[in-house]
């Protein structure tokens, strides 16, 4: 049955996220414990960040072998081999095993299987060399960042664990895992307003009444679903604790919030702020970091997306497939500079992306922003 399509691989992929948000709220503890209140920058503590990558990349891809057999699963990802296969790495490797270890311990949990003994070097070095997938037009292959928005995890703020599916080069489901963004949606400002001067451990004692939530949508189904991580020694259940979620239905720019990267370096703040004043819009940008900002349009905390890189830069699939299926299931329009669809089936980079992304609650908004671009770019020095 048509609707049944892909259920169960929802399922799997919304259960392996929750395990990965749980594997990273624990190493997000103990580095903001160890890190005092100074802000770390992504250099500070890139072994930490490395480790986490790579103990996530694992688990995802060990537990999606275990259920649907290692010849069925094929995996893009961000993180290859080579740079844990390496003698120097001994050390690298030692802890992402510990850490894999510990995280498929409280599988159960979630409602996956442990292994039954102790997973070793091989298995785990085995398990992300699986995600060798370059990804392309024809088969199906998962498509996996396991933690986007690094500098946001060593800061304390906001990141993301995002797991497509690709099928014959169209997305056909999508899970974002957000550690810290918690169903209260005052405090996605809050990252935001106070991650500078706020003692960072200070997230991890917030009463939000669980930290984190989990999207996911299926293509097609015009259905978005939020669910919160799950707290203490509760389970996760399936298919219930999950509400579905629509975009905003603000259309008027004046009301509207654009929300972009917290980084120039990675979007082009003062062109859109161009773009966003000759739509009209009034309130500040939210600057967020991840794919957490395709979550916040989701789930009608935003109207606007939008990232402009530098010239020459080539956006990962990995950054964006699980985000673009839930805006748009959601309701929202997702496209590049030139109003197109994202093109997915073109390997690990969305070659032939026009500019940059333009993701709106609705039309009437997007068509706005494509109109300014398209009456900017010429004096714009991009
Ligand atoms: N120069 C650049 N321009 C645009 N995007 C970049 C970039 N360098 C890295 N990125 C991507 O932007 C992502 C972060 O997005 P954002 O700025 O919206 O938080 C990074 O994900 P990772 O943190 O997973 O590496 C990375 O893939
Ligand atoms: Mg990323």
């Amino acid at each position: 049955m048509e609707e049944d399509k892909y259920a169960k691989e929802l399922e799997v992929a919304v259960r392996v996220v929750h395990v990965a948000c749980a594997l990273c709220g624990r190493v997000q503890e103990r580095l903001l414990e160890t890190s005092n209140d100074h802000v770390v920058s992504k250099d500070d503590d890139s072994p930490v960040t490395v480790a986490e990558d790579f103990s996530v990349q694992a688990t995802i891809s060990w537990l999606l072998s275990e259920i649907f057999g290692v010849q069925n699963v094929s995996i893009v990802a961000e993180e290859d081999i080579q740079t844990i296969s390496k003698d120097e790495s001994a050390s690298l490797l030692d802890n992402v095993v510990n850490t894999v270890n510990e995280s498929l311990a409280f599988a159960s949990k979630y409602g996956l299987q442990s292994p039954e003994t102790t997973l070793g070097s091989t298995e785990i070095l085995e398990a992300i060399a699986r995600c060798n997938s370059t990804g392309g037009p024809s088969g199906r292959y998962w498509v996996l960042d396991p933690v986007d928005g690094t500098l946001g995890f060593v800061r304390g703020d906001q990141y993301a664990v995002a797991l497509a599916l690709i099928e014959d080069g169209k997305v056909v489901l999508g899970v974002l895992g957000c550690p810290n963004y918690p169903i209260k949606t005052e405090l996605l400002n809050y990252h935001y307003q106070h991650h500078q001067t706020t003692p960072q451990s200070s997230l991890a004692t917030l009463d939000t009444g669980g930290k984190g939530c989990v999207l996911y949508a299926k293509s097609g189904s015009g259905e978005a679903w939020l669910q919160s991580l799950i707290d203490g020694e509760k389970m996760l259940e399936w298919p219930n604790r999950a509400r579905l979620i629509r975009v905003s239905s603000i259309d008027d720019p004046t009301l509207a919030t654009l929300c972009e990267p917290v980084e120039r370096a990675n979007s082009n703040h003062s062109f859109t702020a161009g773009l966003a004043h000759s739509v009209g819009l009034r309130k500040q940008p939210l600057r967020v970091h991840s794919m957490v900002k395709y979550a916040a349009i989701a789930r009608g905390d935003a109207e606007i997306f939008m990232k402009f890189a530098k010239c020459g830069y080539k956006e990962k699939i990995w950054d964006h497939a699980a985000g673009v299926v839930i805006v748009e299931e959601a309701g929202g329009v997702v496209t590049d500079a030139g109003g197109r669809p994202l093109d997915f089936s073109k390997g690990m980079y969305l070659e032939g992306l026009d500019r940059g992304i333009i993701a709106c609650s609705g039309v009437t908004l997007h068509e706005k922003f494509i109109g300014a671009v398209y009456a900017s770019w010429d004096s714009s020095n991009l």
